[in-house]
């Protein structure tokens, strides 16, 4: 099968016929692999020595492939691991499009093609009762939570890390868990911690998703895709006839199959909890069936008279009471109700990436406007101005620079010095 290798200056190309074993190109480097970008000097990025065992996440997706070509072609201790976190049977009224099978055979097909082993576990309990469930129970509250973000800490870096540190106790040699996400894990070498960064890719940016992910383990997990573009990871994946070098980027909640749906999938397994939809004068204009049924923004359903000047006009869902199980409305044209810039987060849930970082750290920072935040992935990140704090209520407003759109209880406030993740909390 394998035919001919021609090198070029600086990319591999493959004159016929796909690579069968990669373990023929080991000697053949290429200068594009293991280049790292850091913001300063102060940080680096740490790479296993050569003895180190090393586990690839794969989920068969082209950035975890090219993530498992780089290491399989210069490290001998390479394996991938593919996590089933959810089976398809599960998932009752939705069209889904859930292929962990498939997506398990085109991991093995590629490890194949790397010529490294791998191995396929399953955690579907584990993202069943911490993710899945606590979902629901958030929907069904009225709050709009991330499961991405707990799928990250609970299930991906909390049940994997888990069952490595299982399956190497008593190992001499140091392992490393490897993923294909868009950021990146520095060394601070002032501090001796890693440290986690915004990806260069800003159009692709994953640290957002990452902002729980368990503090102690950053020393062990590397993200060499943050230092690259998506169209990078792209090429090299083609320059190495990859068998994923054309599979589209996975899109969101997989059993879901489209994200206008997600109101059905709800309902499948939330009981309906009816409740007012009330305009901010508190006068009642219809029934909602349940909080999770509505999105700030979107459009109320309700035909207000449009003879009645307070009244006329297009009018949207502005808000929820989670307390009176109530929908607000508000007319299109009211910006107050809709643009925010403060930021109310429940401190209860803050949860600290930097182990000794405090907010009094922070807010000597503010000033000179390098504090900047996100309450959703890839939104373009705003400047913290004041943080003020309510003790009693365990609380603090986050104020920014400029006025929002559709921020919602349940949704995670990530805080950022520049592009490094100092932490996060719930919006309340
Ligand atoms: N089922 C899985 N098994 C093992 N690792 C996974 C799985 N799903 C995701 N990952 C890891 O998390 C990273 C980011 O996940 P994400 O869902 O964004 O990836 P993807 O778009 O499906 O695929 P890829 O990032 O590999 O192109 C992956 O690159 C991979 O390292």
């Amino acid at each position: 099968m394998f035919k001919k290798v021609v090198i070029t200056t600086q990319k591999l190309q493959f004159s016929t016929g796909q690579i069968s074993k990669l373990s023929q190109l080991r000697s053949i480097s290429d200068s594009r692999f293991f280049k790292f970008k850091t913001p300063n000097d102060r940080y680096k990025q740490i790479l296993p020595d050569k003895d180190d065992e090393i586990v690839i996440s794969m989920s068969s997706g082209v950035d975890s492939s090219v993530t498992a070509l780089m290491f399989a072609k210069n490290y001998k201790n390479v394996r991938g691991i593919f996590m089933a976190n959810w089976s398809p049977d599960k998932f009752v009224g939705s069209n889904s499009t859930c292929t962990i099978d498939s997506d398990w055979l085109q991991v093995r097909e590629i490890c194949n093609q790397l010529n490294i082993p791998c191995e396929r576990v399953n955690f579907e309990k584990e993202y069943w009762t911490q993710v899945f469930e606590p979902m629901l129970d958030q929907y069904q509250h009225g709050y709009t939570p991330n499961p991405d973000i707990g799928c990250n800490k609970y299930v991906k870096f909390g049940k994997m890390i888990e069952y490595l540190n299982k399956l190497f106790s008593g190992k001499s040699n140091k392992w490393w868990l490897v993923t294909g996400h868009y950021a990146k894990i520095l060394y601070d070498k002032e501090t001796n911690q890693s440290r986690l960064f915004r990806a260069d890719y800003k159009k692709k940016d994953q640290s957002y998703y990452l902002t729980s992910m368990p503090n102690n383990i950053l020393n062990n997990i590397i993200m060499p895709i943050g230092h690259y573009t998506k169209p990078e990871i792209r090429d090299i994946a083609n320059d190495y006839n990859l068998l994923t070098k054309d599979k589209p980027d996975s899109q969101g909640l997989c059993f879901v199959s489209q994200v206008g749906k997600f109101k059905d999938f709800l309902n499948e397994y939330i009981p309906p909890n009816p409740g007012n939809i009330v305009t901010k004068d508190g006068k009642i204009w219809g029934k909602h069936q349940g909080l999770w049924s509505a999105t700030i923004g979107q459009k109320s359903g309700i035909s207000m008279p449009q003879g009645d000047n307070k009244y006329k006009g297009v009018w949207l869902v502005s808000d929820k009471n989670i307390e009176k199980n109530e929908l607000i409305i508000s007319r299109k044209d009211d910006k107050d109700a809709f643009y925010k810039d403060i930021i109310n987060i429940n401190l209860s849930t803050w949860y600290w990436m930097i182990p000794d970082m405090n907010w009094s750290i922070v807010e000597k920072n503010l000033i000179d406007g390098t504090i900047n935040c996100q309450i959703r992935s890839l939104q373009i990140p705003n400047i913290v101005k004041n943080i003020t704090f309510n003790t009693t209520n365990s609380n603090a407003n986050i104020q920014i620079n400029e006025k929002i759109f559709g921020i919602a209880a349940g949704q995670t406030l990530a805080l950022y010095k520049d592009e490094m993740l100092l932490g996060s909390g719930v919006i309340c």
